[in-house]
C-alpha cells in the first residue's frame, strides 16, 4: 500500500481521453468525433531517488503520461500528485531553432528562473556536459542533428538539478560518448534523492538509464518492476511482434500481465501539505 506523501509523483487510477474528429471527406460518410483512450487507469507511485523507464509501442500512451505529470494537461479523471514542478524535457518551448547554441543556452536557463549571473556560473558546464565544440555553440540550433540539439537541451534542463525530471526520448538520440556523460549526470541527480522519468523505445536505453521500468501497453500498465527484467520482457516481445509472432507475443503479453498486481495507492488525509497537488 503506498501513502502518497513519501513519494515524488504519485498517480492513482488516471485516464486520459482525447476526441479527435474524423477526417473522412467522402461523400455520404459524416465525420464524426473519435475517442482515444490514451490511458487507462494507470497507477503507481515513484519514491525519491528512483529512475523509471517507460516503455511501450507506439501509441501505448508514454508521452500523454510524461505530459500529465509535467501539468501541461490534466487527466480526464484519477489523481495526480507531483512534489514538486517537473521539468520536461523534449519540448522546451523557451528554446529558438533560429539562435545559435550559445543564445539558448541563456536563454533556457533564464526561462527555467536562474538570475544572469547564475547563467555564467553554470555555462561552461553546460557547454562541456553537452559535448558540443565552439563552432556547434556559435550556429543556429536548427542547423543541429537531432543528437546534438537533445545533447543541448539535456545538458540545459539538468543544470539546474530539477527535483522531478521528465525526458521524452532525448537519449536515444546522443551517441555513446554522450549516454556515459548523461548516465553520471542522472546518478548525480538520484544521488541527491531527485526524480527521473525517461520515456524510450529502446529497452538497452532503459535497462542502462534507470532502475525501474513501467510498460504501457495501449493505455495500460502490464508490468512495473526492476528495469533489466522489464526490458528483457519488452524485447523479447517487441522481437516476436517484429517477426510477425504474433501468438508467442501476446503470449508474452498475457504472462506479463499476470505477474502485474495494480498497486492501491492510499492519498494520505495530510495532502494539503503536498505543494504540488494538482488534481
Ligand atoms: N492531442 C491528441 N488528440 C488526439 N489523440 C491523441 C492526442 N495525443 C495523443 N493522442 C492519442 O493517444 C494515444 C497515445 O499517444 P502517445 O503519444 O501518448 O503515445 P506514445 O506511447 O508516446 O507513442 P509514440 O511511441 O509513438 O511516441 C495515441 O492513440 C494518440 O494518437
Amino acid at each position: 500500500m503506498a501513502q502518497s506523501s513519501e513519494y515524488a509523483v504519485v498517480a492513482r487510477d488516471i485516464r486520459k481521453s482525447y476526441i479527435a474528429r474524423g477526417a473522412d471527406r467522402r461523400k455520404n460518410i459524416k465525420s464524426r468525433d473519435i475517442t482515444v483512450e490514451a490511458l487507462k487507469g494507470v497507477s503507481f507511485a515513484a519514491p525519491s531517488g528512483e529512475s523509471i523507464g517507460i516503455l511501450g509501442q507506439n501509441g501505448s500512451g508514454k508521452s500523454t503520461l510524461l505530459r500529465l505529470i509535467a501539468g501541461g494537461e490534466t487527466p480526464t479523471s484519477g489523481s495526480l500528485l507531483v512534489r514538486s514542478q517537473p521539468v520536461l524535457l523534449g519540448i522546451s518551448a523557451a528554446l529558438q531553432p533560429t539562435l545559435s547554441g550559445a543564445r539558448n543556452v541563456r536563454l533556457g536557463c533564464l526561462a527555467m528562473g536562474m538570475t544572469p549571473e547564475q547563467v555564467d556560473e553554470v555555462y561552461d558546464d553546460i557547454v562541456s556536459l553537452s559535448g558540443l565544440d565552439e563552432d556547434a555553440m556559435a550556429r543556429p540550433m536548427q542547423t543541429y542533428s537531432a543528437g546534438m540539439g537533445s545533447r543541448l537541451r539535456f545538458a540545459i534542463a539538468t543544470s539546474i538539478d530539477p527535483d522531478i525530471l521528465l525526458i521524452d526520448e532525448a537519449l536515444s538520440a546522443g551517441d555513446a560518448a554522450f549516454a556515459t556523460r548523461a548516465k553520471r549526470r542522472m546518478d548525480h541527480l538520484l544521488s541527491k534523492a531527485h526524480s527521473i522519468f525517461l520515456v524510450s523505445h529502446a529497452a538497452q536505453t532503459i535497462e542502462e538509464m534507470c532502475t525501474r521500468a513501467i510498460w504501457l501497453h495501449k493505455g495500460e500498465i502490464i508490468a512495473d518492476g526492476p528495469a533489466e527484467s522489464t526490458a528483457r520482457h519488452y524485447r523479447l516481445w517487441a522481437w516476436r511482434e517484429a517477426k510477425d509472432e504474433y501468438e508467442s507475443a501476446n503470449k508474452i503479453i498475457e504472462d506479463v500481465k499476470k505477474d502485474y498486481v495494480k498497486p492501491n495507492i492510499v492519498l494520505a488525509s495530510d495532502e494539503k501539505n503536498h505543494n504540488g497537488k494538482r488534481h
